[in-house]
């Protein structure tokens, strides 16, 4: 385990915070014809940890309305490749998070899990860093893609990559500015699909104390996934109950099941990908031949059905239990 963990305090491997690249974000986002026209402002994430630097070019700087608590958003997973599913659950949460009128979200991150993480159709991390990258740079106003727990040299948990987000963005970026010039720390949120807050229940998977951080020091947005239960779920796992308060759970008003697994078999069979994700996405996996190769079996993908119980037990070998 990473010896930082829970440690919100000092720095970690010296990343400093660059604020060289800072656009303001506001709600009224740009179409995307508009965004697609602009050369992008962003400097790509490093390919070694001694070069890293965590990416602020999108963060916004100053909350603009003093009764809200400023909240950014972060998402761990594969994304291998990134798809319009995984952009979409942002613009979800985004949504909500408007209507709920709590919070002012200052940012959202994509943050792709390291090659330590043994699942079966990973791109090497770097390819899928640079995927995200692409489908974000001219398509949003608001999203970053975080290379940290990419260049580990081991598998982190995903609550030490939230500590990551505290440390980076509250203790040496010194949080956000009121109108008034205070600063105020900002809440960090984890975004889940529904599915990955069933893997909760796996014994093992997620220690009890990682929970409890988690859920009750940061916070969790669940984009509810068909075929995930998210409800009933929460109501039955102690944990997830006790926090409750601190758990959100987001209802998808147009069903998406867009998933990487496909994508990647999609692309072993040569058939097309168009409109599942970013055109700059395919291009990349075209020019990289990516996932065709790919030997993972198959069966349980196509068996929609039990496709939640499919992962979780696909999940299970991944951190060899
Ligand atoms: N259909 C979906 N609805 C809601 N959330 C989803 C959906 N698909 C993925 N997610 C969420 O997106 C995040 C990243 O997921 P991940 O990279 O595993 O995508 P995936 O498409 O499920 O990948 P794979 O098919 O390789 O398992 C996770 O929080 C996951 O729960
Ligand atoms: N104990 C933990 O912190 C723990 C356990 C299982 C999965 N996870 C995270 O959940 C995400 C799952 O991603 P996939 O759905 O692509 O497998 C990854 O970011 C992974 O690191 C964390």
């Amino acid at each position: 385990m990473n010896d930082n963990h829970y440690n919100h305090k000092g720095s970690r491997n010296g990343n400093g915070i660059n604020n060289q690249l800072h656009v303001s974000n506001n709600n009224t986002s740009p179409s995307a014809t508009e965004l697609e026209e602009d050369p992008p402002l962003v400097k790509n994430q490093p390919r070694n940890l001694e070069d890293y630097f965590f990416p602020t070019h999108r963060f916004q700087k100053t909350l603009q309305d003093p009764k809200k608590e400023p909240l950014v958003i972060v998402a761990c997973g594969s994304f291998s490749p990134i798809t319009y599913l995984h952009l979409r659950i942002f613009e979800m949460a985004k949504d909500y998070i408007i209507e709920d009128s709590k919070f002012e979200i200052m940012g959202g991150y994509f943050s792709p899990v390291s090659d330590h993480y043994k699942k079966e159709g990973l791109a090497p991390a770097y390819h899928r860093v640079r995927m995200c990258e692409m489908a974000v740079e001219r398509t949003s106003t608001w999203l970053m893609i975080d290379a940290w727990e990419s260049l580990q040299k081991e598998y982190t948990p995903t609550a030490v990559v939230l500590d990551h987000f505290h440390e980076m963005i509250n203790i040496q970026g010194g949080g956000v500015k009121t109108s008034d010039g205070k600063t105020r720390n900002v809440k960090i949120m984890l975004l889940a699909g529904g599915d990955l807050i069933e893997s909760f229940r796996i014994p093992n998977l997620w220690s009890n104390e990682d929970l409890h951080h988690i859920l009750g020091d940061f916070g969790c947005l669940i984009v509810e996934r068909t075929g995930a239960d998210v409800w009933g779920f929460l109501l039955s796992h102690d944990i997830l109950y006790e926090h409750r308060k601190n758990v959100y759970v987001i209802k998808q008003l147009i069903y998406n099941d867009i998933s990487s697994t496909k994508v990647r078999l999609f692309v072993k069979r040569g058939m097309s990908i168009k409109y599942l994700l970013p055109n700059s996405v395919i291009k990349y996996i075209q020019q990289h031949q990516l996932y065709l190769g790919n030997t993972e079996t198959i069966e349980s993908v196509i068996d929609s059905d039990n496709e939640v119980v499919a992962q979780i037990s696909k999940k299970i070998e991944v951190l060899n239990l």
